[in-house]
């Protein structure tokens, strides 16, 4: 496959290209190969962006939501029938799985443009009678809307954010992470393709800098933020500045309570979902998992067991179920947690080694015996690395569940039903799981409480993140006024 793009960026309905930007190499996490080069945005081209996406915004927010809604559904079907080729780009751009990128990601793009175009029509205000007049209200669109993207889930990044975005009757200026540059911009062509007009979607590439270039410019209503709790304060920060909306999708370290009633099998699923699926590098990852003490030693016994069929190899082979991390950065990085695991005391039950082959590829690794205060069981690791701890009653795994400043995720296994709920309502947490974990429908809300985040993605809750309400007074009779 081709894995060189066009240009490094798509603007107003194309692709451009201006390399005199920062050169960014895109590596393929398997080989350690430099697979593509892009460009960063330069000013000019961050500038031909915001015209673009500040240009098409009043056609595209006069176009009835149906009219919206059709194009969308048509990029949906349009990254159904591509599913192979943008499956095998993502694995390319991240390292993931086949098997994983198959089933996950254009499919859930595609999920979320269908979900949002089905929605657009469906946008609209409501009437508030008052006696003889009345009040209506408009639900409007917030105008240009900044995406920013992490680099796990490229392609679902950018549609996440791109169609209620789009629906709502924004348009869009999406940069995706430096490290992963390449699927945003089959998501901008696909859009173009299905008919929306020219600045409605556009990408561009590039670092940190370039992201902060676009929050401050004042022709900008909205940044919505996929990445880390710092570059969150920063980038809520900056668009404070001008009042600007914004939606935080940050990190987490979330909680997943298995107690002894559990079923045993479905849990150990649970945490092998919520710890190693896309190698770790999952935001909502359950990698503080609280067994109670009656079944610890049986569930990291079935745990190894089932870690036996971990398949690390060529990623773009369907029968690989693990591949490496994204970045020879991000594997020292975890590589460095493991240490503090093993010096600050934990049990290293399995893992923790880079196996002998080319690439980031990384063990899963499963610690035992962590205690709440271990660095590994209180900083976001974002790669495979599971912390077990233990614990005795229901009172007491809640209250160590809570105790962090994250709150995107958390988890219970159990079969008492009553206990089940009681623990939803009681997680500091925006997404919680019952006996499963890391399901995210585009019908449900996706996103964060505390530090892990601001408003919500997906669901019916994005229409309210990425429209205003207007309301109009309407007197039908004579006004009176006091001279
Ligand atoms: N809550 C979620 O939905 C979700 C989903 C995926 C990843 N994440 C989080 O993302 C993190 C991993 O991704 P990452 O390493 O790419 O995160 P990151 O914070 O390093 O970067 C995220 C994006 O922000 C940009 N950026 C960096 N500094 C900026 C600045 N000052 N102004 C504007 N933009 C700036 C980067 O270029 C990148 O595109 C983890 O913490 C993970 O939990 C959260
Ligand atoms: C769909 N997942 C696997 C829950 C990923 C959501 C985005 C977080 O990284």
């Amino acid at each position: 496959m081709k894995t060189q793009p066009t240009a490094s960026h798509f603007i107003d309905g194309q692709y451009v290209e201006d390399t005199s930007g920062e050169e960014i190499p895109v590596i393929y996490p398997a080989t350690g190969e430099v697979i593509a080069t892009v460009y960063s945005a330069t000013p000019a081209i961050v500038e031909q962006a915001l015209a673009a996406a500040h240009a098409a915004e009043k056609e595209w927010a006069a176009m009835t939501g149906t009219e919206r809604g059709r194009i969308l559904r048509r990029a949906a079907q349009i990254m159904r029938e591509r599913n192979h080729d943008l499956s095998v780009l993502e694995t390319y751009d991240t390292g993931k799985p086949y098997q994983e990128t198959s089933v996950v990601d254009a499919t859930s793009g595609a999920d979320s443009l269908e979900y949002f175009g089905g929605l657009a029509a469906a946008i609209t205000g409501e009437h508030i009678q008052l006696g003889e007049d009345f009040v209506y209200t408009r639900r409007e669109p917030l105008g240009l809307c900044v995406g920013i993207g992490a680099w796990n889930y490229p392609t679902q990044i950018a549609c996440w954010k791109g169609a209620p975005a789009l629906a709502c009757g924004n348009t869009m200026v999406f940069k995706p992470s430096e490290t992963t540059p390449l699927c945003a911009l089959k998501v901008a062509e696909i859009l173009h393709e299905a008919g929306a007009p020219a600045g409605v979607y556009n990408v561009i590439q590039g670092y940190g800098p370039v992201g902060a270039s676009l929050i401050t410019d004042s022709r900008v209503d909205k940044v919505s933020l996929t990445g880390s709790v710092p570059t969150g304060k920063k980038v809520y920060a900056a668009a404070a500045e001008g009042i600007r909306h914004v939606t935080m999708e940050l990190g987490g370290k979330s909680p997943l309570v298995i107690f002894d009633d559990a079923d045993i099998e479905n849990a150990v699923s649970g945490a092998i979902l919520g710890n190693f699926y896309s190698s770790g590098q999952v935001c909502s990852n359950g990698t503080r998992v609280f067994v109670q003490k009656g079944i610890k030693e049986a569930f990291l016994t079935r745990l190894a067991e089932r870690l036996q069929g971990v398949k690390l190899g060529d990623p773009q082979d369907p029968e690989v179920n693990f591949g490496p991390m994204v970045s020879e950065k991000q594997l020292g990085i975890v590589e460095g947690y493991i240490a503090k695991g093993i010096a600050e005391g934990a049990r290293l039950v399995c893992g923790g080694k880079r196996p002998d082959m080319a690439g980031f590829f990384l063990e899963p690794t499963v610690f035992a015996d962590v205690t709440d205060d271990m660095t590994i069981a209180r900083e976001e690791i974002f790669g495979p690395v599971m912390s077990v701890l233990d614990f005795d009653t229901e009172e007491e795994a809640l209250a160590r569940a809570n105790d962090t400043e994250f709150g995107l995720s958390a988890g219970v296994f159990t079969r008492d039903l009553s206990r089940a709920h009681r623990m939803a309502a009681g997680f500091e947490a925006g997404t919680c799981y019952i006996n499963t974990y890391n399901d995210a429908p585009v019908e449900a809300p996706f996103g964060g409480s505390k530090q892990s985040g601001v408003g919500r993605e997906n669901s019916k809750a994005a229409i309210e993140h990425y429209s205003q309400i207007k309301g109009v007074y309407v007197r039908t009779g004579d006004l009176e006024a006091p001279f």
